[in-house]
């Protein structure tokens, strides 16, 4: 696969962008390049890894001569570059619109222009149902997207949704280890709330899956089980055999009692193999009756596929995934 092509990766230097590296860079692929703003993390990159293979573009999604400069020559794109923090994007949306709705756009049409072959957009289950800055931003993002991928000519545009990342940096389950670490209360916001739970690895394989079967307009969601925020706290204190107490905070600004990845009317189009979901786009054209006068029959009986709705991981088999987790083991000195 990527045999001698050139790969793009947007916000390259993040975890996702250090996982597609690990995966690809001793293979034999011709280029990644890393497209990013942060020079800092370019130069740790570079001296780091070392390698020949790795190009580093440094721009920001939001300056189309930016992007457009930089994919000249680029086979495959995976668009990650996205501001993902709700607190942040709820407090500036419009830097989330000018990085998640305009960079989009700029690197869809920068990859239209250049002739790529494939662009993969990385979305989340927050942009289904937004009720948050960020959600609604990766929402707009995907519509831009599908809308994009009708007139987008031998470039195919994709979308992946994700659930959360395990691990992923400033989130939850490296939050708790900190605490239990540090003999602190471990913070619970609602033991109720519900998380799709997905590794790193996970997620470069749903964007690889995305980018092998794809057609125009098409987002992909990896089937993924969920656990309640309750069941993590104690996996964590019971694999670290620890007594932290756990304490209540309650649901966070902008913050959903669970995820849904996959709305009822997307779902009932779905097609789905055991690991993945693929939800066609809708072609039809804008004077389509079923705007206006014909309702969707099959809609009635279909219901949202959520982290409430999954399959729920008992304590034993969240702590299997836990321990299957690099960081995790390295804390426990196994
Ligand atoms: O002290 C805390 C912090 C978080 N949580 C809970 O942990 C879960 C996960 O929270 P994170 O902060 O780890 O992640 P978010 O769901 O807020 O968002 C994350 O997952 C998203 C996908 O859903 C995006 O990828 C986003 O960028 C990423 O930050 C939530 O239920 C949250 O309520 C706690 O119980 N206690």
């Amino acid at each position: 696969m990527f045999k001698s092509k050139v790969l793009m990766i947007t916000g390259g230097t993040g975890s996702f962008g250090n996982a597609v590296l690990r995966r690809f860079l001793h293979t034999e692929i011709g280029e990644i390049r890393i497209f990013s703003r942060d020079e800092k993390k370019q130069e740790d990159m570079r001296n780091e890894l070392k390698n020949k293979k790795i190009r580093f573009c440094l721009g920001d999604v939001r300056d189309y001569g930016n992007i457009r400069d930089a994919m000249k020559g680029v086979d495959y794109v995976f668009h990650a570059a996205a501001l993902k923090q709700v607190p942040s994007c709820e407090f500036y949306p419009i830097e989330a619109l000018r990085t998640n709705v305009i960079g989009t756009e700029n690197v869809l049409q920068a990859a239209i222009e250049s002739g790529v072959n494939r662009v993969v957009f990385l979305s989340t289950d927050k942009a289904v149902y937004p009720i948050n800055a960020m959600g609604l931003s990766k929402a707009m993002a995907e519509k831009v997207v599908l809308a994009k991928s009708r007139t987008a000519g031998d470039t195919i545009l994709c979308v992946t949704r994700y659930g959360n990342v395990m691990g992923s940096r400033g989130s939850v389950i490296p939050l708790f280890m900190h605490q239990i670490k540090h003999g602190l209360p471990i913070t619970v916001t609602d033991p109720k709330m519900t998380r799709f739970l997905m590794s790193l690895e996970d997620s470069v394989e749903l964007v690889v899956h995305a980018y092998q079967h794809s057609k125009p307009g098409d987002i992909f969601v990896q089937k993924a089980p969920a656990a309640t925020m309750s069941d993590l706290a104690i996996a964590l204190r019971e694999l670290f055999e620890v007594r932290n107490p756990i304490e209540v905070i309650g649901t966070r600004h902008g913050e959903k009692l669970f995820e849904t990845l996959i709305a009822r009317e997307e779902i009932i189009r779905a097609r789905q193999s055991s690991r993945y979901f693929q939800i066609p786009a809708d072609n039809r054209d804008l004077n389509y009756d079923k705007f206006f006068v014909e309702g969707e029959v099959g809609l009635s009986g279909a219901d949202d596929y959520t982290s409430h709705n999954t399959e729920r991981l008992t304590l034993e088999g969240l702590k299997g995934q836990l321990l299957a987790l690099d960081f995790v083991r390295t804390e426990l000195g196994r």
